[in-house]
């Protein structure tokens, strides 16, 4: 064990933990008051507008925090990543995914080696297969299209590509290419999820694509296995080569599995699993859903970002300040979770996807060099999309807890409805409460108010707000593909008429068209990246997820051996041993060797 130094022990530590008292002095009503503050605080990249004015922050805030991500020579880590550098030293790894989007002319190493042409080879074969799937040139044993896709992955294997399917459903350009085509994902080794997936789908019309980067993963193994019964007792077992396709870095298990090696889809051990969605992961059950041309558009979106986190000054560098910011929440300012809130149904997968995105890497109990750690790693993720929460747990938000929030909006909708009797659009509607509850965190409600109002004295304290509560804003220009050149131009335009200065705007060279919610989803890849940098830790193993695993496989011996050879239940404490053997005796009778049994539904 090493015992290099914790950025708790580095002055710039030390000086932001001083600087709380100044801003426990000051209400974010007064910050707010600070309009070249405010101004300061709000920043442009394409299209994107990020409002980071109701953090409990000021600018000389800002500052200690780019001196800490100096003395956590968070420039020099990133620099380290985009090289190719086995910065996941726990498991002798680079972290590459950055490579995964990058223009097919481009070069990153990864030792010694540029992985961008092997990136862009798997690219195109599956440009080619999707595009023979969704022609009908590819078809199934009984000779008919397939057109409906069943992905089986967990966890990394699943969160992203699930976001994006679902950011994309609604789409207009998307809907058009996906017309008449189904794609689900089957993820919990929960017979029930394999029910609810496989109900009103044929085999004959059906791909499965098993989507494991270790092919070993005991959930998606179990799923694949059933999926394959549910293909070849219906079709033969030679079916399942028409109708099974992986995606993987083990491609010899992929084999083993039965699975011709010609529809295997490979991805790279520098590739972590959460951060997968732009390899054959996503873009395979994507590219057959919605067409390869609509997932470039994607690759390209995050691209975008890539190019910023790594040529932006920190002080315009919009994952630096948010992973800065989120630091300066959780272990100066001690709050331990943040909000996650799109104000679109369209993102509402975007929470469970950065939970385990940010939850996985960073939630650490030791540096990267096995030292344990002094403060508290990682925050607790969670979100719905507004204003379902509002109606849910905002209340705690707003009167318990303090919860920093990160509010993301759009400015037009996939969907727009008008009702011409109503006040506002629909989306206005939606919109009117993303603009609202940042202000109402932020400023409260306090009993002088509340009397000039006329409450009743016994309900002052009921409804009073403290406010002081931090957040920040992200505003989307759409989640279609759109012309940067025009959103640009129209930010200019505003600011002309408001008199303000024009945003700073990165000088990018850009593709012409992307979605922005892809960029949200870097954003965040990296922010999460930032924070782990700073707390020196490894956002980039995950040794937590192991232990339950192995406790998992001693019961799964137990549970066979009981059922098969009825032997009782030994080797467990007191109380799981009550557990496992009440749950034994009240499923007695449930057959314990049924022939196969698939689902009913
Ligand atoms: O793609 P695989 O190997 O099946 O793993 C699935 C998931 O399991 C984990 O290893 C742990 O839960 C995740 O990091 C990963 O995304």
């Amino acid at each position: 064990m090493a015992s290099s130094t914790l950025i708790c022990d580095t002055e710039p530590w030390k000086e932001l933990r001083a600087h709380v008292e100044d801003i426990n002095k000051t209400h974010l009503r007064d910050l707010m008051n600070d309009t070249s503050r405010c101004q300061s605080m709000m920043m442009e990249f394409d299209g994107i507008l990020l409002d980071y004015s109701r953090q409990r922050a000021t600018t000389g805030t800002l500052n200690k925090l780019f001196s800490l991500a100096e003395a956590a020579r968070v420039k020099e880590k990133i620099n380290r990543m985009f090289n190719g550098e086995r910065i996941n030293s726990t498991e002798n790894r680079s972290v590459l995914h950055v490579a995964l989007r990058a223009p097919r002319d481009a070069v990153i190493n990864s030792d010694g080696k540029n992985v961008v042409p092997e990136v862009w080879q798997v690219l195109d074969k599956i440009r080619d297969f999707s595009e023979r799937v969704r022609s009908g040139a590819w078809v199934g044993a009984t000779g008919k299209a397939l057109k409906d896709v069943v992905a089986i992955g967990i966890g990394g294997s699943f969160l992203g590509p699930l976001f994006v399917h679902t950011a994309l459903q609604t789409e207009a350009e998307a809907i058009e290419c996906a017309r008449g085509r189904q794609l689900r994902f089957l993820a919990n080794v929960d017979p029930i999820d394999i029910a609810r997936n496989i109900t009103g789908l044929n085999p004959e019309t059906t791909l499965v694509v098993v989507v494991s980067k270790t092919f070993t993963t005991a959930e998606t193994m179990l799923n694949a296995r059933t999926l394959r019964e549910w293909i070849s007792s219906a079709l033969g077992p030679q079916a399942v080569a028409k109708h099974m396709v992986a995606v993987s870095t083990n491609l010899k298990l992929v084999e083993q599995f039965g699975i011709d090696p010609n529809n295997a889809f490979a991805f790279w051990d520098w590739v972590g699993g959460r951060y997968s969605v732009c390899s054959a992961v996503g873009v395979l059950p994507l590219s057959l859903q919605y067409g390869f041309p609509i997932v470039e558009k994607f690759l390209k979106g995050a691209s975008s970002v890539d190019q910023h986190f790594y040529s932006a000054p920190f002080e315009k560098n919009v994952p630096v300040l948010l992973g800065l910011l989120s630091v300066w929440n959780v272990s100066f300012l001690g709050y331990s979770a943040r909000a996650i809130l799109p104000y679109s149904q369209a993102l509402e997968k975007f929470a469970p996807h950065i939970q385990q995105v940010s939850m996985e890497s960073n939630g650490k109990g030791v540096s990267i060099d096995g030292v344990p750690l002094p403060y508290e790693t990682g925050e607790i993720d969670f979100g719905e999309p507004g204003t379902n929460g509002q109606h849910s747990f905002y209340q705690l938000i707003h009167q318990g807890r303090v919860i920093p929030c990160d509010f993301i909006g759009v400015v037009k909708s996939q969907q727009p409805v008008y009702l011409k009797d109503e006040v506002v659009s629909n989306h206005d509607e939606l919109m009117s409460n993303f603009f609202a509850q940042p202000d109402a965190l932020a400023y409260g409600k306090t009993p002088e108010q509340l009397q000039k109002e006329n409450v009743a004295e016994h309900l002052v304290s009921h409804k009073t707000f403290s406010g002081n509560r931090p957040s920040l804003s992200i505003l989307l220009p759409s989640l279609n593909a759109y012309n940067i050149g025009q959103i640009i131009s129209a930010s200019c335009e505003h600011c002309v008429k408001t008199n303000m200065p024009p945003l700073a705007i990165p000088n990018l060279k850009l593709p012409a068209t992307f979605f922005p919610f892809v960029q949200l989803l870097a954003i965040y890849e990296h922010r999460v990246a930032v924070q782990g940098f700073v707390w020196g830790i490894n956002s980039f193993d995950q040794w937590g997820v192991e232990l339950g695993k192995s406790l998992a496989s001693q019961v799964r011996k137990q549970l066979h051996a009981s059922r098969k050879k009825g032997e009782s239940v030994e080797g467990f404490n007191f109380s799981t041993k009550t557990l496992i053997t009440t749950y034994l005796e009240a499923s007695a009778d449930v057959p314990s060797d049924p022939s196969t049994l698939l689902p009913k539904i």
